[in-house]
């Protein structure tokens, strides 16, 4: 029988041991998992950022993106960190002072300076594109746009970012580019899952983008473009329609409400009791609409509304051209539509106008939808100034002509059924990141979407610092539990009374 005392007397050394080895388990634990920790810690910390600013027909928007820097070429982890809403009107506006045009933009650069680290400004990336409103432009007066280009361009190398040019994105670059945005954003592309479509509402022009799986590129070459991204393969159908934004589309319903210029016009896609006095001259100034201005006209008219949905479809319907199709199937105007496939996500003026009809919920039947609008419409002007008395008056006098064009262009412009309707999700964002052409368009130009999947690493940073650290301290309690033998208690002999 031996006590505490004459174990600790049999080996004089054993806790010394102990404690020397507890130590050396706690230093090994701290060392291996701050290893971890810093291998990863640093590159986590540093950001790499892109500047895109989306010159619109109706206004500038500047957003700014960020990623972290070790993933430039992986992961799909770019997120829009700030945006900034150029004040005033968009730059093809500006053809008669393209000055202008330039100095508009320095107030969301300037913030941009702020939020990017100053040591990051040389590297970040700087562009700048133009949609419809410059398109139009070009068409109307290509010296004047080119004027604009030269302003934008001058001013924006002032800062101190990476300036990659100002340029106009073609239709079919901006149908793509958005689909590419909302899929990366809801990390279809990266994953190969199922892709959703893309439907944009812009003020000048409107986009439709979608995969179908019965759709080679073959039938209509124009409207395809071929991605192959992160090792898949996408064949993407997609069209953008000059003049159809909701700003165009109201001038050409306007444009057919005034074809024998008389003075006054009652439209039934504005409210009853609204009444405003409008210039020929502002209504024709643009190359949708211009070659049919009347011969004699006034140069004023009064606008006038009557709120009736249904004349208000009639009217928009007009303005689609449904009789020749050379293809197999067609939306509008002549252009090719495959049969159409998938989830759709609907942004920018899709949304901005669902939103305020609290009509985003695409679960309400089609024919229920169409009864709210109508209702709506039907509501006098009095009213809805009352009810809605800090919405800016351009876009409140317009809701109800701009619900009527989004739904007669999705269901008789682009097909959309009752069944097909609830496929439609009105977004504005996902994840943090506005819906729209200018991640894609920046992903893009930085090569940060792969054509092949890259090798990734069997685990992510943070399961491998878990892992690290779990089996460390599993290893140091397996050390601890073999040194068993020398703990002082583990040496008593049973003591008999
Ligand atoms: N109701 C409402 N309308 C908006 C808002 N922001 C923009 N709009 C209008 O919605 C329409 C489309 O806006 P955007 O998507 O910004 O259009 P854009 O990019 O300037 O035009 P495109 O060059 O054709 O793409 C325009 O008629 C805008 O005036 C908003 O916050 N609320
Ligand atoms: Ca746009």
């Amino acid at each position: 029988m031996s006590t505490q005392r004459e174990m600790k007397e049999k080996n004089p050394w054993h806790r010394p041991v102990t404690i020397i080895i507890t130590v050396i388990g706690v230093i090994a634990i701290v060392a291996l998992v701050t290893v971890a920790v810093l291998q990863n810690w640093p590159l986590s910390q540093k950001y790499k950022y892109g500047i895109v600013l989306d010159a619109g027909s109706s206004h500038t928007a500047l957003y700014i993106y960020e990623w972290p820097a070790e993933k430039d070429n992986n992961t799909g982890r770019v997120e829009q960190t700030h945006s900034c809403t150029v004040k005033g009107p968009g730059i093809s506006s500006y053809a008669s002072a393209p000055q202008k045009a330039g100095e508009s933009l320095t107030e969301c650069m300037q913030e941009a300076v702020h939020r990017v680290p100053k040591k990051r400004h040389h590297e970040t990336p700087l562009y700048l594109g133009a949609t419809a409103g410059m398109r139009l432009l070009n068409v109307q007066n290509s010296s004047a746009s080119n004027k604009v280009f030269q302003a934008v361009d001058e001013a924006l190398r002032e800062f101190p970012f990476a300036f990659q040019g100002a340029r106009i994105l073609s239709g079919q670059e901006e149908g793509a580019f958005g689909w590419v945005t909302v899929n990366y954003l809801d990390d279809r592309l990266r994953q190969g899952l199922e892709t959703n479509g893309a439907l944009d509402l812009g003020g000048a022009s409107t986009q439709i983008s979608f995969v179908s799986s019965n759709y080679d590129g073959s039938e209509s070459p124009s409207n395809s473009v071929n991605f192959r991204l992160y090792g898949n393969d996408y064949n993407l159908y997609t069209h953008s329609f000059l003049c159809y934004g909701k700003d165009q589309a109201l001038r050409m319903t306007l444009a057919q409400q005034t074809r024998s210029g008389p003075t006054s016009i009652l439209d039934p896609c504005f409210h009853d009791g609204y009444s405003e006095t409008k210039e020929y001259s502002k209504l024709y100034d643009s190359p949708c609409v211009s070659d049919r201005k009347p011969q004699e006209a006034p140069s004023t008219y009064i606008h006038t509304g009557k709120g009736n949905f249904h004349q208000c479809q009639e009217i928009v319907k007009s303005v689609f051209n449904f009789t020749h199709c050379q293809y197999s199937q067609c939306s509008f105007n002549g252009i090719f539509q495959p049969h159409l496939q998938g989830p759709f996500g609907a942004f920018s003026a899709y949304y901005f106008v669902m939103n305020f009809l609290k009509l985003t919920n695409t679960s309400i039947p089609l024919e229920q939808v169409k009864e709210k609008l109508a209702h709506y419409c039907a509501t006098p002007w009095t009213q809805i100034q009352k009810q809605y008395p800090n919405v800016k008056h351009k876009y409140l006098a317009e809701y109800c002509f701009s619900g009527t064009y989004i739904l007669t262009l999705l269901t008789e412009g682009y097909n959309f059924t009752s069944e097909s309707y609830p496929n439609i999700k009105f977004i504005k964002e996902i994840k943090g990141s506005d819906a729209g052409w200018t991640l894609g368009y920046m992903l893009n130009l930085t090569n940060m979407i792969p054509a092949e999947a890259p090798d990734s690493p069997p685990l992510p940073h943070a399961g491998y610092i878990s892992i690290v650290t779990v089996i460390a301290v599993l290893l140091f309690v397996l050390f601890i539990l073999s040194m068993r033998p020398f703990w002082p208690q583990c040496s008593k002999e049973p003591q008999i009374i």
